[in-house]
């Protein structure tokens, strides 16, 4: 089957060779789309790659049926309908490495360029007029740059602007101290950074809590003087607050990279001289266009081809080695869940999965997610997967909770699965043997040892002579080969259990027939 991907945005040619390499994979490069077309046209797609420009907005993710991936060639992904992606299943990635020293380098040159007027005096000097004294700059050397956000591009740019001696205090929620001084540089709260700094530059990402961050509030703690950079998203400061501040004289200047509105060819704040301004090019490089069109070009390719995609944005990343030591429980955790859905038939309305042996030494989110698709799926089909599992549930109000125990019953690991509907609790417990496979070993309060897989049936009986061969017999009028057989019993004579594996489907007639034998409380027909 073929795979057909949409490129919405202008991408590197040799970044995007890996999916014209794929021969699963059509590609189709339209970077004309108004918002109506992509949203006529999506639905053909299984994959969506993007930069900043293509607004991949909750209307076109609804319209997106086929949709499996939406990768973002760079790093800001608030171009996306993040919420829309997961709750459509869709997983999102993007390409967080390839663009830093780009982004870090055009932050550079934004702030010696502010520090010595460089782009006015071209442009004045390209108009005939040699104006040595209206450019007088200030130098880098001992003043302070306060940077907000040390992730990846803010660190870089610490680095760079150490290079010009620059003081460097920073504020991140991931800052501590002690990390501060390591990197040889200050650390301080974000009023702090404000009061201190002559240059401050942004390089959070845009999100909720970041929108504005940078307002009338925040120009009225910092000095007089100060000069603005902004090479992270526009939005994070307030452009009408840094107008007036402009205008009063609060800030002597502004780098630009970003707008709130973009393309921004007619913004006011490009009116007054002290801006100066690029057309969001921070990661506008030969070398960080091929990167990050690489590394989302190959995570599409692998995700498609049912593998895990290096850097998702809206499912924690999980480290190869984990996810080494985890993998051979998929299977088994979202069959566990599979099972119990058909054995309560009822409303989940409380999920505790515990993990012992082996298990608790590893990160198990994944087969929490896999376990809770399990349970959902008989419901949601195809439409849950490990991106939305835990959103669905959430949705319908069902608490997930993740134990790890000690309690292993003599497995070298355990992994069960309890849920909670209103006629009570069942659990089922699942182990993989070594070379031998899963095997269910514990439905209740009962200990089994079956394979799960196939058609299965669970009978809850007295435990009385006869009621085996009654079933045996039953099966056998409706031709219904018994594959495997296990009995477990609470004690003799009480309640038991039988657990079969039959060749096929059990029918609702054969169902209610087994129902109506002696001795028999209920039956369960379950197809893993
Ligand atoms: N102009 C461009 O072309 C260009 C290029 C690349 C990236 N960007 C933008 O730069 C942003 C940062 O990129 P990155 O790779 O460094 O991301 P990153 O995730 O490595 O770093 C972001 C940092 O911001 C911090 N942060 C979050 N909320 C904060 C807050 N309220 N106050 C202070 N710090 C906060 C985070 O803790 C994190 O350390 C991206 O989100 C993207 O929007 C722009
Ligand atoms: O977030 C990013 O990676 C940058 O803003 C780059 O955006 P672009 O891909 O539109 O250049």
């Amino acid at each position: 089957m073929a795979f057909h991907v949409l490129i919405s945005d202008p991408l590197s040619e040799e970044g995007i060779q890996p999916l014209r390499d794929a021969e699963n994979i059509e590609v189709t490069v339209n970077t004309n789309l108004t918002a109506e077309s992509l949203a006529e046209k999506i639905g053909d797609y299984d994959a969506l790659l993007v930069r900043s420009q293509t607004q991949v907005t909750r209307e076109i993710i609804m319209k997106a049926k086929k949709l499996k991936i939406i990768g973002r060639a760079g790093v800001g992904v608030d171009n996306i309908d993040l919420d829309a992606a997961t709750e459509q299943g869709i997983i999102v990635v993007n390409a967080p490495d390839g663009n830093t020293n780009s982004a870090a380098e055009h932050t550079i040159a934004m702030l010696m360029s502010l520090a010595r007027n460089i782009p006015q005096a071209y442009y004045a000097l390209k108009h005939k007029q040699w104006e040595r004294k209206k450019y007088v700059g200030v130098e880098l050397k001992n003043k302070t740059l306060g940077i907000v956000g040390l992730g990846r591009i803010g660190a870089e740019v610490a680095a760079r602007a150490k290079g010009q001696r620059m003081n460097i205090m920073a504020y991140d929620p991931f800052l501590t101290e002690e990390k501060a001084e390591k990197m040889g540089i200050g650390y301080g709260t974000l009023p702090e950074v404000l009061q201190a700094a002559d240059f401050i530059t942004v390089h959070t990402p845009l999100l909720k809590e970041t929108r504005h961050l940078i307002n009338r509030d925040a120009f009225q703690k910092m000095k007089t003087g100060v000069q603005i950079i902004n090479c992270a998203r526009g939005g994070i400061i307030d452009e009408e607050a840094l107008y007036e501040a402009i205008r009063e004289g609060k800030v002597a200047g502004a780098a630009l990279d970003v707008f709130e509105e973009e393309p921004a060819r007619d913004h006011k704040l490009l009116e007054l001289p002290e801006v100066i301004a690029t057309p969001h090019l921070g990661a506008s490089t030969v070398e960080a266009q091929e990167n990050v069109a690489i590394d989302v070009s190959r995570d599409v390719v692998q995700f498609l081809n049912g593998g895990l995609a290096k850097n998702p944005v809206n499912l924690p990343s999980v480290p190869k080695e984990i996810m080494n030591k985890i993998a051979p429980y998929f299977e088994l955790s979202e069959k566990l869940g599979l099972f119990l859905t058909d054995l309560t038939q009822e409303v989940t309305e409380e999920v505790h999965i515990y993990y012992s042996g082996d298990l608790t030494e590893v990160d198990v989110a994944p087969l929490t997610r896999n376990t809770v698709k399990g349970l959902l799926k008989r419901h949601l089909g195809d439409h849950v997967n490990d991106v939305n599992a835990t959103y669905f549930a959430e949705r319908k109000g069902i608490t997930i909770n993740e134990h790890k125990t000690s309690s292993t019953k003599g497995f070298t690991n355990l992994l069960t699965v309890e849920v909670t509907t209103k006629s009570g609790t069942r659990q089922v417990s699942g182990t993989l043997l070594n070379g031998l496979g899963a095997r269910i070993v514990k439905v209740d309060n009962y200990s089994v040892d079956v394979i799960p897989q196939g058609h299965m049936v669970v009978i809850h009986h007295k435990d009385q002579p006869g009621a085996i061969g009654r079933v045996g017999s039953l099966l056998a009028e409706q031709n219904i080969n018994i594959a495997t057989m296990q009995v477990g019993r609470s004690n003799v004579g009480g309640d038991a259990i039988m657990m079969l594996t039959i060749d096929k489907h059990l029918e609702t007639e054969g169902l209610n027939q087994l129902t109506g034998l002696t001795d028999i409380y209920d039956v369960t027909a379950i197809d893993l």
